[in-house]
């Protein structure tokens, strides 16, 4: 482990090491705008498909860093394998996204798979089997990446049934039966909290958490929603985490959390580094927080898509705020499947130029 992480860099950042040029990745790299992405989604047939065939999802997985050389790999999967292994029905629907059946009251929560069964880690075995495969296969320089979606994300999903934009039924369930919300939100600290372990035993270097929706958050009586539904049960699962594997490397993306948010992710969760989402002021950031802190992130999608002059000045600016200091660089969210992939050779050309 030692010497592994003295050969890649993205382990060295995530240890609090400033590499100049930052390595580099991006959140969906592998994804619909990449005309080979589109060829093996078609050969798998649906997404889960995708997502449960360990040769297939590897493929995917190795795709982005074939072409580009990105210094990490995520493992290609989504955080709603988990809802699927506690028993919920998951499909995703063409052009719409996820559909869930939506958890609305105690009768469906009582239904889902209890944290101990182990049901649950043998519906997600080709996902710890990928992983082993991707190591593999991958450069040894090449940090690879585990995810899962964060408590409260996992949770607005299983109650809302889809992504909506408010998250209104899971913010109803809250007000309506607030233990139940805790009841969810424990199973889910515990079960993921054992997944994410399990990828690393089955290979990974690190781990993202995803708090896709950190900003909208149900009310809490003590008026501190972040830490009561968020960066609290994040904590818990990092705790948790170092328990059992205690180099872990662990980053924890709070997208719509906003500055002040951003300040909190890492004194309160314990993790070793923040995603910072294309909201946020990245100079005014690193300005209100350790130097010894490492961030990643924090590029436009649309900047991508947009390209030219304001690409190259956007990655300047980047690369500014965070002169000197331990920072991965990516996108502040998800590449979007219209972003021409020359942009993505720019963006690379540019922030790699002084190499
Ligand atoms: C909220 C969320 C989900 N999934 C994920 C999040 C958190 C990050 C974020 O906020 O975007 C995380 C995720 N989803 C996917 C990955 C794979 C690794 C990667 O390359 O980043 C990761 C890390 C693949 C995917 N997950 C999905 C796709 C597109 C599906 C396809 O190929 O048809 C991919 C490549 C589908 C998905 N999955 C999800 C949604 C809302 C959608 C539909 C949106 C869309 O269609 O782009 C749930």
């Amino acid at each position: 482990m030692a010497d592994a992480t003295m050969d890649r860099p993205v382990l060295r950042v995530l240890s609090g090491e400033a590499i100049s040029p930052p390595p580099a990745w991006m959140m969906r790299q592998a994804g619909r705008y990449l005309p080979e992405y589109r060829a093996t989604r078609a050969e798998a047939g649906s997404f889960l498909d995708l997502c449960y065939n360990p040769a297939f999802a590897t493929e995917v997985t190795l795709q982005p860093i074939r072409r580009f050389g990105f210094e990490a790999s995520i493992l290609f999967s989504d955080i709603l394998v988990v809802p699927h292994a506690l028993g919920q029905d998951v499909r995703f629907v063409e052009g719409e996204g996820p559909r869930l059946d939506a958890l609305e009251g105690r009768a469906q929560f009582e239904r889902l798979r209890e944290a101990g069964d182990p049901a649950i880690f043998s519906h997600l075995a080709p996902v710890f089997e990928a992983v082993t495969r991707i190591r593999g296969a991958l450069p040894h320089e090449t940090t690879l990446l585990g995810f899962c979606g964060a408590p409260w994300t996992v949770a607005s999903y299983m109650i809302g049934g889809r992504g909506t934009p408010d998250l209104a039924p899971a913010r109803a369930l809250a007000a309506a039966d607030p233990a139940l919300l805790d009841a969810l939100l424990d199973r889910l600290v515990t079960v993921q909290t054992e997944y994410l372990v399990r990828q690393f035993r089955a290979g990974v270097d690190a781990v993202q958490i995803f708090e896709s929706h950190a900003g909208v958050l149900p009310e809490s009586p003590d008026g501190d929603a972040l830490k009561r539904f968020s960066l609290g049960p994040i904590a818990r699962m990092v705790e948790g985490i170092r328990a059992q594997v205690p180099q872990a490397k662990i980053i924890v993306f709070a997208r719509g959390s906003g500055l002040d948010g951003h300040a909190r992710v890492v004194p309160e969760t314990g993790a070793d580094a923040v995603g910072v989402d294309w909201g946020v002021d990245l100079a005014a950031l690193r300005a209100r927080i350790p130097a010894t802190t490492v961030t990643q992130g924090n590029l436009h999608p649309e900047t991508l898509i947009e390209g030219g002059d304001k690409l190259d000045a956007a990655v300047d600016a980047i690369l500014e705020a965070t002169a000197g200091l331990p920072h991965i660089f990516n996108l502040g969210h998800g590449i979007t499947p219209q972003t021409p992939v020359a942009h993505v050779e720019r963006m690379l050309a540019r922030l790699r130029a002084g190499r």
